[in-house]
């Protein structure tokens, strides 16, 4: 899979790269033949432009018997031509295993979509290289504008058609259109869809939406290029009738496909699109200390915290890790990524709610690794010797990568974080390994704050209240990454072992 984590996306540059130097070689070697054909042609062309083309110089009679014998069959079967084809495609089927599948192509469409909807693009901005909600400032500025293509828009609208989504397919087929009619004449090698492809599929996508007038004035169009065709004109007499005796469905406006997930949509995108500010600082007068949390380990280096909210309690720790330390961490992680599941049940499976690959990495796998356990049992002074935490999960985000709101800890016993026998998650310290250039916050829903990526800083959290009840305030989400390559480690604090250290309230309802 390709489209789940950035860092397959970039491995996918190296596959093109190669496939760049194999045209170059192709167009070279065809270039050259063209050119060697071209000489001939000249020569020979030179010959018959003499007005007295004469054959009295036996030198001349001889070269056009020789010619004609055997010059031009070798010219014209040359299989050079053919020859410089097959290096190109060994040149493809080299790179085959490398190549994204169909499911990756619906899988950068689905994040384009969702950019789309979740910080309120347009489609038609989008298109042309701007990241831009109607009347706020852009949400990115890229450092070079790139525009997608007509057939580039009807890719993404056909991803939406074929899951009967015509909220999308509509607004992605009407840009194909449109960029389509602008050029409409000049082909692109490449492209394999057409203005009929989008006028076609535009139309029925209208009639599904109830739109017949849309759909006939589209299949009208379409006509005009396409006379002949049988279908679309027996749609033209179905649209007619349907419009003369009434019996249309009548246009609504058009609603977006209902995720049953999102039940809190419009208060989770209202936070991913919140500019990144003061994390907690000015709105709550909240603060930032310097703690040793009586911890020998951080009495010449205290943790730099700004704690964000109190109920639930959220704690930013600022320069948790280093540079090199966050490397160190993506390098051994980047080999073992899969694509992240989530729990269904009592099984894991991959889900559309969370795009990313995700590792696992224990304590022995590197001293890095194993001083950052040191350091958030110093910071948090919670015991994460095994089993009472899990292994760091290392996660990259993918193309429009996100994990949509979501408890860490179980909501109920069959969930398979009860097979290490050490209860339930009770608090989760989540590291951001990198910066992003524009989206990708941490939002907490009903707590109604995000917390930009703020490279190298620890967000801590308790998920569960010290009853052992799940803290329903907890319920949180990765936004999408609308720009740049987000990596965060999780590190899973389980109950027991903190017996102690978190110990419960005099309050049974605490
Ligand atoms: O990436 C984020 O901001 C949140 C990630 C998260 O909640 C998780 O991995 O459980
Ligand atoms: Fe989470």
């Amino acid at each position: 899979e390709t489209f789940s984590a950035m860092l397959s996306v970039r491995g996918a540059l190296g596959a093109e790269r190669r496939l760049l130097r194999r045209l170059r070689s192709y167009l070279r070697d065809e270039s050259s033949r063209l050119r060697r054909l071209r000489r001939f042609y000249e020569k020979v062309q030179a010959l018959h432009q003499d007005p007295k083309a004469s054959v009295d110089n036996p030198l001349l009679a001889f070269s056009l018997i020789k010619r004609l014998h055997s010059d031009w069959p070798s010219i014209v079967y040359s299989d050079e031509a053919t020859s410089n084809t097959q290096a190109l495609h060994a040149g493809l089927r080299e790179v085959e295993q490398e190549l994204p599948g169909a499911e990756d192509l619906d899988g950068a469409a689905r994040a384009l979509m969702r950019l789309q909807d979740v910080y309120a693009l347009s489609v038609k901005g989008l298109a042309s290289g701007v990241f831009q909600r109607a009347g706020h400032p852009p949400l990115y500025s890229p450092g070079r504008r790139v525009s997608l293509s007509a057939d580039d828009c009807f890719h993404v609208g056909k991803v939406a058609y074929d899951t009967g989504d015509y909220y999308h397919s509509i607004a992605w087929l009407e840009e194909a259109a449109s960029l389509f009619r602008l050029s409409y004449g000049s082909w692109n090698l490449e492209d394999r869809s057409s203005l009929e492809d989008a006028l076609d599929h535009l139309a029925f996508s209208y009639f599904m939406a109830g739109n017949i007038s849309h759909a006939l004035s589209l299949s009208r169009e379409f006509l005009r290029y396409d006379p002949s065709n049988q279908r679309v004109s027996r749609n033209v007499a179905k649209y007619k009738k349907l419009l003369e005796t009434g019996t249309g469905a009548s246009a609504s406006p058009l609603q977006r496909p209902n995720s049953t997930r999102l039940q809190s949509r419009d208060a989770y995108e209202e936070l991913c699109q919140r500019p990144r500010g003061q994390v907690g600082l000015q709105l709550l007068h909240l603060g930032c200390s310097y703690e040793t949390n009586g911890s020998p380990y951080l009495l010449l280096q205290p943790a730099k915290k700004e704690l964000v909210q109190i109920q639930p309690y959220v704690a930013l720790y600022h320069d948790f890790i280093t540079d090199a330390e966050a490397e160190t961490i993506k390098g051994l992680a980047g080999p073992w990524l899969q694509r992240s599941v989530v729990a269904s049940g009592e099984k894991q499976q991959k889900a559309e709610y969370r795009i990313s690959k995700s590792a696992w990495l224990k304590d022995t796998a590197d001293p890095v690794v194993r001083a950052l356990d040191t350091r958030i049992a110093a910071v948090t002074g919670l015991d994460l010797r095994p089993p009472y935490a899990e292994y760091l999960q290392v996660v990259n985000y993918g193309l429009g990568g996100h994990y949509e709101p979501h408890f860490d800890h179980a909501t109920s016993r069959k969930s398979p974080l009860y097979r290490m026998k050490s209860g339930n998650r009770i608090a989760t310290i989540m590291i951001y390994l990198s910066s992003v250039e524009a989206g990708g916050s941490t939002a907490f829903i009903y707590a109604n704050f995000s917390v930009p990526v703020v490279k190298n800083a620890a967000l801590f959290w308790w998920n569960l209240r010290r009853n052992g009840n799940g803290d329903g305030d907890t319920l949180h989400a990765g936004c999408p990454v609308l720009a740049g390559d987000k990596w965060v480690a999780n590190k899973w604090i389980h109950e027991h072992g903190q017996e102690f250290r978190r110990p419960c309230g005099a309050d049974p309802q605490d």
